[in-house]
This record gives structure tokens, C-alpha cells and sequence, in this order.
């Protein structure tokens, strides 16, 4: 079964490599099997979320038995596309870009920044962490030579649409927009928002009113 011609609620797609990663610690200690409660505790999700988000993929856990970690293990690496490298480009290597480009996801999973794009002249031409950095005049004939469809944008917010355009007009795909921007894209492209001050506000909101347990429940 490819990502292609499943089709799992966003909700449970989103935490598709939350399981991922504590299947591959699970597997890597040598355990054969898992319930629904130990990985309950462990990614902080409730049993009844996780058993109806294995049951869109057909993993049905048997009672008393639980899940096969090898056969989930293997699903997953397929559903998230784990066997091929996913490389992304990084556009805007300030603080927080060059903090990603050190930390660089591959201890996760097999999605790699390839690429990094800025406009300051002392940057370019350098590579971090093995990642050169290029300028963004060329930024459209880099992204085509090396086929990459997907960027992280971490430059500052008033730059953010206009690259946002461009992006688009080179065939990217999806964004990962770490500005504060509300960016406008074409229906055929997607973008994620990270915002780590609404992310914060939202924290101690729901802990102010919802307390500590009742927090996944309402994210449903
Ligand atoms: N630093 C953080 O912890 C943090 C956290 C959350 C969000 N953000 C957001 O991430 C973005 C970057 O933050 P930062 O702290 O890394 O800023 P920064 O000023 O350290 O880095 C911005 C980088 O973008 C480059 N740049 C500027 N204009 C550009 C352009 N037109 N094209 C390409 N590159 C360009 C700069 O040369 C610089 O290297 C901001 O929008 C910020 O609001 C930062």
C-alpha cells in the first residue's frame, strides 16, 4: 500500500511519524510486539486514537497480543515514504536556519536539507554542515538541477511571500514556513505554519483551561 492510494484522515497522517519514531525505538531494543496502552504512554496519545488510526491501514491488533512491530515498522517506512531520501531546501540560513541545518532531521527519519539559500555575501559559497549555502539569484536553476519540490523558509517575515512566489513558480510543492507571514500560494501547493509563539499561547491556554490530561482529546 503507497501514501498515494491510502487515504488516512490529516489528523491521524499527522501523527503517522510520532508512531514511526517509537516503533523504530521498539524495534531497535528488540521488541516483537506492542499494545495499544504502551504506546499510549508512550507517544501521549489515547489507546482508543491509536486503534482507530491503525484500523485505517489495516492494522488490526489482536487482543492480548497487540501490534507486530516489524509489520507497522514496515508499513510506515513505506506510508511515509522512509525508503527514499526526501531532499528539502532551506531558504534563509539566519539563527534559526542554521539551527536546522545543524540538527538536519536524519537521527528521524530519511528527510534531508540538500540545499541552503541566502542573501548575505559572507554566507555564500560556504557550506554548513556539509550543506552548501547558495545565492538566491540562483535559487530556481539550483532546485531544478537537483529536483527538489519541498522548502523551509526562515527568512525574515516581509521576504517570505515574495520567495513564496517564486517557490511556486519553480515547482515547489510544499512549504514549511517558520515566519510569521500568512503566505498566499496556488491551490496546487501546500504550506505548513510553524509558530512557535502561537504554539506557546496555545499551550498555556489549554493548560489554563483544560489542565494536563484533556489537551489530546480536544486537538481530535
Ligand atoms: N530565531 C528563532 O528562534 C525563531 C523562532 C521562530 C520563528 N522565527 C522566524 O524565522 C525567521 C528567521 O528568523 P532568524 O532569527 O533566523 O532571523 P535571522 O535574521 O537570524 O536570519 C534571517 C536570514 O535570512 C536571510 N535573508 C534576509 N533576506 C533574505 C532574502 N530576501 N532571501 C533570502 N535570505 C534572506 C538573512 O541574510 C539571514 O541569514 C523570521 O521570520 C523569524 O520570525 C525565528
Amino acid at each position: 500500500m503507497s501514501s498515494e492510494t491510502l487515504k488516512i484522515p490529516q489528523a491521524t497522517a499527522k501523527r503517522l511519524p510520532l508512531y514511526y519514531r517509537f516503533l523504530k525505538n521498539l524495534h531497535s531494543a528488540g521488541k516483537l510486539r506492542v499494545s495499544s496502552a504502551e504506546l499510549s504512554e508512550a507517544v501521549k496519545v489515547d489507546s482508543a486514537t491509536i486503534r482507530r488510526d491503525f484500523s485505517y491501514f489495516g492494522a488490526l491488533g489482536k487482543k492480548g497480543y497487540g501490534y507486530n512491530v516489524d509489520y507497522l515498522l514496515s508499513f510506515f517506512r513505506k506510508t511515509l515514504d522512509q525508503d527514499e531520501l526526501t531532499k528539502v531546501a532551506l531558504v534563509g540560513v539566519g539563527n534559526l536556519g542554521t539551527a536546522l541545518l545543524n540538527y538536519n532531521f536524519l537521527k528521524n527519519n530519511n528527510t534531508k536539507i540538500s540545499v541552503a539559500f541566502d542573501i548575505d555575501e559572507a554566507k555564500i559559497g560556504s557550506t554548513m554542515s556539509g550543506v552548501t549555502i547558495y545565492h538566491m539569484d540562483d535559487m530556481e536553476k539550483v532546485l531544478e538541477e537537483l529536483g527538489i519540490s519541498i522548502a523551509i523558509l526562515t527568512v525574515p517575515a516581509p521576504y517570505a511571500q515574495s520567495i513564496t512566489d517564486r517557490l511556486a513558480k519553480a515547482n515547489v510543492k510544499g512549504i514549511l514556513n517558520f515566519t510569521p507571514a500568512r503566505l498566499t500560494v496556488p491551490a496546487t501547493m501546500r504550506v505548513h505554519h510553524i509558530d512557535l509563539a502561537v504554539e506557546l499561547q496555545s499551550l498555556v491556554y489549554f493548560l489554563k483551561h483544560y489542565g494536563v490530561n484533556e489537551v489530546e482529546e480536544i486537538e481530535e
